[in-house]
This record gives structure tokens, C-alpha cells and sequence, in this order.
């Protein structure tokens, strides 16, 4: 007869081993991290050096970015931000990590969680550097100038009937001077994102401006971004990735879950009824310039899943970083009057109607709302923080530090874009400081350009960069031109920083970045009422 051998309950002394092991583990792995790791000579907060957890709950909080700023006041250019990461807050360190085409480096892993959901990476995403530039060269003919010039009209059309609507929102008092009702413009300027993204990528014109039905995709987007801009940071990041599409996950992730799958799915479908739709091939948006097409050096070919992934990167990367700007760019407005008489000034005299307003000398002449639009984009650069960057076998020298492979290093746009040796007065809102006067040579302006990273640097800067000062020209032209705009006055403050807020996020007239690709971001409230003539 067989016996039944039950297994045999750990003793005591074998659980004291367990734990005593694991604590003399933990003891040592500390003393390595403090005192013995080749970055141990870098300075930084103890909790930073022990543990990747604290830079995890900064992301959590949204608040990274106002630390990288404080860490580097506290410590200098260098600051060791987790126990194998380095951020410099130099524009010598800017232009090594991220300005060449060959530095050694190369995306990070925290890069791996965004799109895996949907299958494969895109490019964005993508860190292989030759399967990356495959996907640019795939992607290339979508941002070119000819697509530029076919597409602008609909972006026009879709930010005048922006402007229509704002226009007729009706204010509460007869005598108001003619103020219509109060709108938040990071919610308006959310959808308005989207339904020029949905336009230009998918050909859909989405109204979520005008009409409630679409707009849970587009209020999918930036939740979605924030959840997997954080667990991204998680040490056990590798695990979770196989789970994300899973019920499970979706059940113990909740709501942003939830929006990251439907995105997906919305990107699914589209590219699914493309190849149905016999008509649309002669279409202009950037599907039709990415559908069925190769690379055409390597005759690389995308898969379905590298199409459905880069469309949806293109809509979420394309919408939600303008609609941040775009807000800010409104809080900045109502925040300085001097700076709006100027640009009213500008713009109402530059061009003799709104039809007038389109890409060409006109516009380009504007050198004040092109100077707003840069300091703008100084103080709310969308990715706030670190686009983290490791270091390749053979190592880099990085401001004439040598550092070893598998080092994660990076600049943070918020913390750079307010050093004061590159930008003084970093918290005065000055578009001036972008134009060239007696007081303000070329050559601080210049020193001022190479520590300024909105679009990111070199071969994975930003390929929407010359669509997105277009739609933020074109955008703010219309609006100015239009109306006067003012703060909503029983809505005093929303978006700026105030006491009680967080630490560092104090200043009223400063506009508030909740950290994550794009940014959280509220208000201002504001009213608007048609320019005298
Ligand atoms: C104000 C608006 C925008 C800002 C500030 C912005 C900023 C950025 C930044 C900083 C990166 C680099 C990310 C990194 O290094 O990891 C990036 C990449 C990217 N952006 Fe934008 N972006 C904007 C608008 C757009 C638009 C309109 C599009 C159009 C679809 C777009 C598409 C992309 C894509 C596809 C990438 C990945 C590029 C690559 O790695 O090859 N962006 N953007």
C-alpha cells in the first residue's frame, strides 16, 4: 500500500534562517547601494540611493518633476534620483544624452509598458535604434510638407467651429459687457486635440467640441497615459506588461484600464475598416499614408498590430501634449494682460480677417505670439520629467563624467527649462525674453535655445514638431483675433499653484503639470466676448 507522505511544515529554525537571510541581504544590498556602487559618488537624498520607491511615488503623485527641480537646487547639476539613475540639469548634459544621432544610448525600459497592450511597440516606444528608424522612414511621408499643406485647411475648419462654439456660450448677466459663459480650458482644449487628431490620423470628424457622443475616447487618453506612466516605474514592471490586456487587469486596474483598452480598440477598428473602405484610399490622413505602404530603405513591412499601435500613438501623442500646451497657453494669456494688449495688438492688426489666418508670410511675421508660444512651451512642456535614456556597452562621458553601461540617464524639460542660468527670472512669464533686443543679444537667446527641450532632441525628437506649432500658431491666432479673453471671475485661480497645494506648486500665476506623458492639468475658467471692430 502506497503511504501518503504529507510534506513537512517549515520549522522554526528554518524560518529563522529565511528571515535572518533576508534581512542580511537587505543590510548588504543597502551598503552596496550607499557606498560601493559606481554611482555612489553622486549626490542625492539617501531614500533615492537605497530604492527605486520614491522616484515610483513622485510619478504616482504627479509631482517628479517639481523634484528633479528641488534635487538639483539641493545638490547641483547631478543628482543620483534612483539607485542606478543619474539626472543632469546642464544643456552641455541635454545635448550629449539626447542632441546626436550616434551618442551610445538608447530608450529605457520604462519605454516597454506604454504600448505592449496592443501588441508591439511603435514609435515612440520602440528601442531598438534600427527598427525605430524603420518606423520614422514608414512614417515620414504623413509629416511631410505637402501632407502638412493638404491637411492644414481641416485643422482650420475644425478650430474655427472651436471658435464658433466658445463664441456662443451664453453668459448669466445682460450686463456683463457682452462676456458670454465660462468654459475650463483644459476640458475644451482636450477635445479640441482630439478632434483635430481624429481628423488628421483617422479622417473622423469626431465634434467631441460640440456633441457629448465621442468624447469618452477622448477622455480616455490622459488617465490612460498617467496609469502607465507610473507603473512603468514599477520594479516589477516586466511582470505586469504579459497582464495588461487581461479581464483581470482590468478588473484590479479599474477605470484607466478600462480607457487604455478602449483606445486600443477605437485604433483597432478604424485600421479594420480601412481595408474595407475601397473610397478612402485616396484619402489624406496619416492612415492612408501608413496603410500597406514599407519602408522604403530596408522594405521593412508592418505588421497589423505595428499599424494599429502607431496609429494610436499618433492620435494619443498628437492630441494630449497640444491640448496641455494649448491650456497653458490660455492661463498664461489671462494671467498677463500686457502680454495679451500685445499679442491682441499683433495679431488684429497683422491679419485684415480670419480667413486670412493660414500658414505663409502672415503668420510667420507674427514674432510675438511665435515668442509666447516658446515661453509657453518653456513653462509647460508636456513630459515634464525624465525621457529616460540608458547607456550602451562602452559607456558615456557626460559632462566629463564617465559613466558605465546600463546607467539610466536624463534631463528634466521642467527642470532645465527653469535653471536660471539659462533662463533668469525662470518663474516671470516673459515671451521677451525669446526676442532679440539691445538688453537681450542673440547670444543669451541661444544659450537659452540649447537648454530648451519641448519636443525632445536629435533622432527621437518629436515628428509632430512642425504640426504642432502650426495647430498652436494657427490655434491662437483665431482665438485672439476673435475675442478678448479674461479669468472667469468666480473661478479666480483654477490651474495656478497656491498655498496648501504641494510643495513647490505655491506660485498663483504659475500654471500646474500633474507629471505624465502630457499633463494633468485644470482650468483656467474663462469667458470670452467678440473683439470691437
Ligand atoms: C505641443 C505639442 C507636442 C509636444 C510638446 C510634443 C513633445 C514630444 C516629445 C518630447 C517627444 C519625445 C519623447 C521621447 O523622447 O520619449 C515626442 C515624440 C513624439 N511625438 Fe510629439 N509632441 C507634440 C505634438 C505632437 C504631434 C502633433 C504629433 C503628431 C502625431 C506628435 C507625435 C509624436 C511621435 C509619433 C513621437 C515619437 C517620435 C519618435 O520616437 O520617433 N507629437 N513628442
Amino acid at each position: 500500500m502506497a503511504i501518503l507522505k504529507l510534506p513537512v511544515p517549515p520549522t522554526p529554525n528554518f524560518l529563522l534562517f529565511l528571515v535572518t537571510g533576508a534581512i542580511l541581504y537587505l543590510i548588504l544590498l543597502c551598503i552596496y547601494r550607499v557606498y560601493l556602487h559606481p554611482l555612489s559618488k553622486y549626490p542625492g537624498p539617501i531614500s533615492y540611493k537605497l530604492s527605486g520607491w520614491p522616484l515610483l511615488w513622485q510619478a504616482y503623485k504627479g509631482d517628479r518633476h517639481i523634484w528633479h527641480l528641488k534635487d538639483h537646487e539641493n545638490y547641483g547639476p547631478i543628482v543620483r534620483i534612483a539607485p542606478n539613475t543619474l539626472s543632469f540639469n546642464t544643456s552641455s548634459a541635454l545635448n550629449t544624452i539626447y542632441g546626436s544621432r550616434v551618442v551610445n544610448v538608447k530608450k529605457g525600459e520604462w519605454y516597454k509598458t506604454f504600448d505592449i497592450a496592443a501588441g508591439t511597440y511603435s514609435s515612440f516606444t520602440e528601442t531598438d535604434k534600427e527598427k525605430h528608424a524603420a518606423k520614422r522612414r514608414w512614417m515620414s511621408p504623413a509629416f511631410s510638407d505637402t501632407s502638412q499643406k493638404i491637411n492644414e485647411p481641416i485643422i482650420n475648419d475644425i478650430i474655427e467651429r472651436f471658435c464658433e462654439t466658445i463664441g456662443q456660450k451664453k453668459g448669466t448677466r445682460d450686463d456683463d459687457g457682452g462676456w458670454g459663459g465660462k468654459w475650463n480650458a483644459s476640458v475644451e482644449a482636450t477635445y479640441l486635440g482630439f478632434d483635430i487628431m481624429g481628423a488628421l490620423v483617422f479622417g473622423t470628424d469626431f465634434k467631441t467640441v460640440q456633441e457629448d457622443k465621442n468624447r469618452a475616447i477622448a477622455d480616455s487618453i490622459l488617465p490612460a497615459s498617467k496609469f502607465l506612466y507610473w507603473i512603468s516605474y514599477l520594479p516589477m514592471a516586466v511582470l505586469v506588461r504579459p497582464l495588461l490586456r487581461t479581464r483581470l487587469f482590468e478588473i484590479v486596474g479599474g477605470k484607466p484600464i478600462e480607457d487604455n483598452n478602449r483606445l486600443i480598440d477605437y485604433a483597432s477598428s478604424e485600421v479594420a475598416e480601412r481595408g474595407k473602405e475601397k473610397e478612402k484610399e485616396t484619402a489624406s490622413d496619416f492612415l492612408s499614408h501608413l496603410y500597406g505602404k514599407v519602408d522604403w530603405k530596408t522594405r521593412w513591412r508592418p505588421t497589423r498590430a505595428d499599424l494599429d499601435v502607431e496609429c494610436l500613438n499618433m492620435m494619443n501623442a498628437g492630441a494630449d501634449p497640444y491640448s496641455s500646451v494649448l491650456a497653458g497657453a490660455i492661463f498664461y494669456l489671462v494671467h498677463n494682460e500686457p502680454v495679451r494688449q500685445k499679442l491682441v495688438g499683433e495679431i488684429r492688426t497683422t491679419f485684415p480677417s480670419p480667413s486670412e489666418i493660414h500658414s505663409g508670410p502672415l503668420l510667420t511675421s507674427c514674432t510675438y505670439l511665435s515668442a509666447f508660444i516658446e515661453e509657453t512651451l518653456r513653462r509647460t512642456a508636456p513630459v515634464p520629467s525624465h525621457l529616460p535614456r540608458v547607456i550602451l556597452p562602452g559607456g558615456l562621458t557626460i559632462d566629463s563624467q564617465p559613466l558605465p553601461s546600463g546607467t539610466v540617464v536624463g534631463v528634466s524639460a521642467y527642470s532645465i527649462h527653469h535653471n536660471a542660468l539659462y533662463h533668469p527670472s525662470p518663474f516671470t512669464f516673459s515671451p521677451e525674453r525669446w526676442i532679440p533686443s539691445a538688453s537681450n543679444p542673440e547670444s543669451t537667446i541661444d544659450a537659452a535655445k540649447r537648454a530648451f527641450e519641448p519636443f525632445g532632441l536629435g533622432s527621437r525628437a518629436c515628428v509632430g514638431k512642425n504640426l504642432a506649432y502650426l495647430q498652436l500658431r494657427l490655434t491662437l491666432a483665431h482665438l485672439i483675433w476673435r475675442f478678448d479673453v479674461r479669468e472667469c471671475e468666480e473661478e479666480r485661480g483654477v490651474g495656478g499653484g497656491r498655498e496648501g497645494l504641494g510643495v513647490g506648486r505655491e506660485r498663483e500665476d504659475e500654471f500646474q503639470l500633474w507629471d505624465a506623458l502630457g499633463f494633468g492639468r485644470d482650468g483656467p475658467v474663462v469667458q470670452v466676448r467678440r473683439a470691437a471692430r
